[in-house]
């Protein structure tokens, strides 16, 4: 079975609907992800405003040749309104001169004015200073010069950012320039991490001998978290199928397991979830192999090989694409989707026959980064490749490269897919 073929299975057996909403205050959106369309409530700008620190002047009032003298009527802070004043010449002349209003950048162009002159351009005072009376300007501004209009990067009523979308620092500021002080955005999935084995030590203790560090759980856990879930529970379970069962929790929105899945006489998920009538999966991808889901009560469980690269493949594969499900996000970019990035091989390595490869990989910037003009050159992180125990080597990969199941070996120069990791 591909993985395309699995993950359907997973969505087809397993419950996956959007979660419900909550709000919250901008600052704590960072990583949620937008319930609703976000409306403009306002114009961005809200108003016509300067670009420049200068003076708003009339184009109309440059006649002739320069330089220009204006009587400077007033002065236009950020955060103020200049005075109103008709149209008519009458009022926008002063004791003969045309006027012209002292302005700070961000501050509203006054309605008579249609140009803002820099202050570098008179020969008024820079920087703190008293409004002068006169101003010489030498050169006649481009028409609308430095007026930046309401509404020219978005008008109230339009959309401003799609439901789905994952807030980052840049839509949180959007959000606040168009009028939102909270956002409603998806609740978080709460997710079980359970690791299973006998050989578990917890992390910084001393592993007995044949013991290994649990390094699945740390990993597990955060990527979770990443994919904008909470990691509710996060616990090992010894080898027994009693003790996996008497584990699984029954308050979270998705439980997900590692290891106990393959051929081993103690695989306590697969034993458990034999008897329950889970899925257990072979799975043409490498690492990754042995696969597994199912219902724990009515939560939907998904079940991952022990190794540590295969937990992060699967994770990226299986167990990112249904949080984004829950998650109401658009639909995660996964390994042969049409329009993955591609990148040149810049070493040459083995793949296994017939299992589609997801091999750790590091895109290469500085020497070697578009030499021929190619586009993005990758390479494995470790001599091993894709090794599946290869836990302390995967830290440095910023993709995986995917190689097709029919292939067995990539040459230096060959085009791989990547996906990001
Ligand atoms: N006879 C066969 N043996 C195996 C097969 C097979 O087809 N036939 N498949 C191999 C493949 S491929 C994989 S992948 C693994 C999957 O094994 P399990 O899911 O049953 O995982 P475990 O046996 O429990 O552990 C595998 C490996 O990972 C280490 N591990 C487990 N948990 C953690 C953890 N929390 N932190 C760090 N490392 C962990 C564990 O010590 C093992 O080395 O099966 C192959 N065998
Ligand atoms: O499928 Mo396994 O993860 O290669 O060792």
């Amino acid at each position: 079975m591909t993985p395309e073929e699995y993950r359907q299975l997973i969505y087809d057996n397993l419950p996956h609907a959007t979660l419900g909403t909550e709000a919250v205050a901008l600052a704590d959106g960072l990583g949620r992800t937008l319930a609703h369309d976000a409306i403009a409530k306002l114009d961005v700008p809200p108003f016509d405003n300067s670009a420049m620190d200068g003076f708003a002047v009339r184009g109309e009032d440059f006649r002739g040749e320069g330089p220009w003298e204006f009587a400077v009527v007033e002065d236009v802070a950020a955060g103020v309104v200049g005075q109103e004043r008709s149209l008519g010449d009458a009022e926008l002349r002063e004791g003969g001169l045309p006027i012209a209003a002292r302005i700070m950048t961000g501050a509203p162009v006054p309605k008579w004015a249609d140009a803002v002159v820099k202050v570098e351009d008179t020969d008024a005072p820079r920087g703190a200073s008293a409004m002068p009376r006169r101003v010489r300007i030498d050169a006649r501004p481009k028409p609308q010069a430095n007026v930046r209009f309401a509404g020219e990067d978005l008008t109230a009523g339009t959309r401003a950012i799609e439901a789905g979308t994952v807030l980052g620092p840049r839509a949180l500021s959007a959000l606040a320039s168009i009028g939102y002080g909270e956002v409603e955005v998806r609740r978080k999935p709460r997710v079980a991490v359970l690791s299973t084995g006998a050989e578990l030590t917890a992390p910084g203790k001393e592993p007995g001998p044949g013991m290994i560090p649990d390094s699945n759980s740390t990993l597990l856990a955060t990527l979770v978290r990443k994919a904008g879930g909470e990691p509710t529970v996060v616990r090992t379970v010894a080898d027994t199928a009693e003790e996996f069962g008497a584990a699984l929790p029954v308050d979270v929105d998705l439980i997900v397991t590692s290891g106990g899945v393959s051929m081993g006489a103690f695989d306590p998920v697969k034993e458990y979830g034999l008897a329950h009538d889970w899925t257990f999966e072979k799975v043409t991808m490498q690492p990754g192999k042995p696969q597994g889901h199912g219902l724990a009560g009515d939560i939907p469980v998904i079940a991952v090989p022990g190794n540590p690269v295969s937990v992060a493949v699967s994770f990226r594969l299986f167990v990112r694409p249904f949080l984004t499900r829950l998650l109401g996000q658009p639909e995660d970019l996964v390994d042969a989707a049409p329009g993955c990035a591609m990148a040149r091989a810049g070493a040459s390595w083995r793949s296994s026959a017939g299992r589609r490869q997801f091999l750790p990989g590091k895109l290469m910037t500085g020497a070697g980064w578009q030499e021929d003009g190619g586009g993005a050159v990758v390479v494995p992180v470790h001599e091993l490749g894709s090794g599946s125990h290869l836990v302390a080597a995967m830290h440095a990969a910023d993709v995986l490269a995917v190689v097709e199941a029919d292939v067995e070996a990539v040459a230096e120069g060959d085009a791989v897919k990547i996906i990001d990791f």
